[in-house]
């Protein structure tokens, strides 16, 4: 990759006095909490030419900030501002064309994140790192540590998260226990909670050239076991990280709160005794590449396409807390209050993120199938028949831990497309 912004060719053209005008209303407009006046004068500031405000303007397309927003003019806002060098809508870009839907999953996303990691844009450090430290090469190990001491200089608390439990477990390093006890403590100070032991195994990406960013290496999931055949129930080893386990305990871990279930009746989302854990679930504004990226192999791996897949869910079960038995296909009333174009949850996702000291495992009393929680591992079940219908035989339980904690990340699965990219 070459182009960076101020040099050559791509150079960024100065922003025009009115549309900077334009563009700092929009900011103003925002902080008091007008969305759409704001979201209007990012729309004059983009037209202007405006890099940041196209950048800005597509973000609020793509997440859906105002009425009348629209994904798909989300990326042509990235495509303007990308074509002008602009390193933010290359990494979205990145990020968006991971989903396939709204731009090809093609070559163009290392290129990008390589413009991104050029740059030093924290998050695209941050997946590069996590890119790296699956794979064994110790080249790559290091290069590993390397971007993610970048991105945490960068002020990413998830990147110095993963880099304390690095320099602790001397992984990719010599292990340092106090350097590893003095970033926790900067950490703590700052409200972050340490995370759980996460011991993945160690990393065993096979692929390129070391030093090589080449995410085609990391997207394809390994093969799965099969235990039950009706319903169907296979287990995958070794899916995600360490890295990639304490990704998704580190995002989440700030945004848990109480479960809460669907009511059968109503389509409601309420709090029952059948689920005691707790958990956060992603919204589509708090992914970034890596998370992608993790989900987008997660869908591999369960034969689906990311765009199928609900806000990813992250749960944490302390002893005692169980998610008793049930299925996870939705009432009619959810649906059609939620996605109906996507139908029916036709297949779960479930990786287990950490190894618990006792107890925690996943149940299904038909097939009489029960898997042990193992870090980075994952059960892949099927919710539906084959023509469609409910499966009354997938029901499943996380039975009560009884040492330790469990964290787990969820991704149901529906029939059709239920997110936009
Ligand atoms: O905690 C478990 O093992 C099962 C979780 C589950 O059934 C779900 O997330 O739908
Ligand atoms: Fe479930």
């Amino acid at each position: 990759m070459t182009a960076s912004p101020g040099s050559g060719p791509r150079a960024q053209t100065p922003e025009t006095s009115a549309a900077e005008a334009a563009f700092r209303e929009a900011d103003a407009l925002l902080s008091a909490g007008d969305f759409d006046a704001g979201f209007a004068a990012y729309q004059r500031a983009a037209e202007g030419g405006h890099r940041r405000a196209q950048v800005e303007l597509a973000r609020m397309h793509l997440y859906g900030i105002v009425e009348g927003a629209n994904p798909v003019a989300g990326v042509d806002w990235l495509s303007r501002a990308e074509a002008a060098g602009n390193p933010i809508a290359a990494y979205l870009m990145a990020m968006v064309a991971l989903g396939g839907a709204l731009a090809p999953r093609d070559q163009r996303i290392n290129e990008r994140l390589r413009l991104a990691i050029d740059e030093g844009l924290p998050p695209a450090l941050r997946a590069a790192a996590i890119h790296f430290g699956r794979k064994p090469h110790p080249e790559d190990q290091a290069l590993c540590i390397r971007l993610l001491e970048r991105a945490a200089e960068g002020g990413d608390r998830v990147a110095a998260c993963l880099l304390a439990e690095r320099l602790a477990n001397g992984e990719g390093t010599p292990a340092q226990p106090e350097a590893a006890e003095d970033l926790w403590r900067q950490l703590e100070s700052q409200g972050v909670a340490r995370l759980p032991a996460v011991s993945a195994g160690p990393p065993r990406q096979a692929g390129s050239t070391p030093r090589h960013l080449a995410l085609e290496d990391v997207l394809s999931a390994p093969s799965s076991t099969v235990l039950s055949k009706q319903p169907r129930v296979a287990v995958v080893d070794g899916l995600l990280s360490a890295d990639e386990c304490r990704l998704l305990i580190a995002t989440s871990q700030p945004m848990l709160r109480g479960s809460q279930t669907t009511d059968p009746d109503t389509g409601d989302a309420i709090a029952m005794p059948i689920r005691t854990s707790s958990d956060a679930s992603l919204d589509p504004i708090q992914e970034d590449f890596a998370l992608r990226a993790v989900q987008l192999r997660l869908c591999a791996a369960a034969g689906v396409d990311l765009v199928q897949a609900e806000h990813l869910t992250v749960l944490r079960y302390e002893p005692g807390q169980q998610y008793r038995p049930h299925r996870d296909y939705l009432p009619p009333a959810t649906i059609a209050r939620d996605g109906p174009q996507a139908g029916n949850r036709m297949r779960t996702i479930c990786v287990y993120l950490n190894d618990v000291e006792a107890g925690g495992a996943t149940e299904f009393p038909g097939p009489g199938v029960s898997i042990a929680p193992k870090a980075g591992s994952a059960v892949v079940f099927d919710n539906l028949l084959p023509d469609g219908s409910p499966d009354p035989d997938s029901v499943h339980a996380g039975l009560p831990v009884d040492r330790g904690v469990k964290w787990l990340g969820t991704l149901w699965l529906r029939q059709g497309r239920y997110r936009a990219f």
